[in-house]
């Protein structure tokens, strides 16, 4: 096993093929993000930091082969990150739902030439439910404030397989958990970002929606 490209991955130690690959997708992605608006351009000197190892630590909380589903895959985070993590393993998969054609395009071109395990499903998240209809772990990061989320996600969420959820948040986190527990009822693990330090990941498990 060897250190990260740039050594930003936060301790996290990656074998020769993760980091080759973890490389070529960074490569691409500045290329790409010329073109088409992937993340917030004033983040992109920073992207091993506050992009890749920020989606690093979700496939490093659950780690394993898994059926994913990321939601909102945008420019691959944190849904390639864990499907280039995957392709080491050479089991579990990851399926992107991401509505814009445009950054489809760039996901699937990422998988492509990465290797990664995953495939792209350019169509709304509220109808993703019919296409991947069972797996054992969603994420989702910058998508929508934790209800929404959780509205997203309760048909897999509430299905025998009891899949988890991870969740990417920021400073007010709790104010949305708040909002959610008056709708849902769930177990929760706060997991402090390795990434920034006020920001967290929750880990969802057991979703009911309460009776109103
Ligand atoms: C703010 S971006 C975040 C992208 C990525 N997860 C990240 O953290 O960089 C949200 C993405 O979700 C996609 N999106 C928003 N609502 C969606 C929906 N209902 N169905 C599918 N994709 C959606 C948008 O096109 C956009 O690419």
């Amino acid at each position: 096993m060897i250190a990260s490209p740039s050594n930003a991955l936060n301790g996290v130690r990656v074998s020769r093929e993760t980091s080759e690959r973890l490389e070529l997708f960074a490569a691409l992605f500045q290329k790409w993000a010329k073109s088409i608006n992937l993340v917030a351009p004033s983040t992109l000197s920073d992207l091993w930091q506050r992009h890749i190892a920020d989606s690093a630590q979700i496939f490093q909380l659950f780690p394993g082969p898994k059926r994913w589903v990321d939601l909102g895959s945008g420019g691959g985070f944190p849904g390639i990150i864990t499907a280039i993590f995957l392709a080491e393993l050479g089991d579990g998969w990851v399926h992107l739902v991401e509505s814009n054609n445009k950054k489809a395009a760039f996901l699937r071109v990422a998988l492509n030439e990465t290797g990664a395990r995953g495939s792209v499903h350019p169509i709304r998240i509220e109808e993703s439910v019919t296409v991947v209809p069972e797996c054992d772990a969603i994420s989702a990061r910058a998508l929508a404030d934790l209800p929404l989320l959780l509205d997203y996600c309760a048909s897999w969420m509430t299905a025998a397989n009891k899949p988890r959820a991870f969740f990417h948040k920021g400073r007010d986190y709790q104010q949305e958990v708040d909002k959610a527990v008056g709708r849902f009822q769930f177990d929760l693990v706060k997991h402090r970002s390795v990434v920034e330090p006020d920001s967290v990941v929750l880990e969802i498990a057991n979703l009911s929606r309460k009776i109103q």
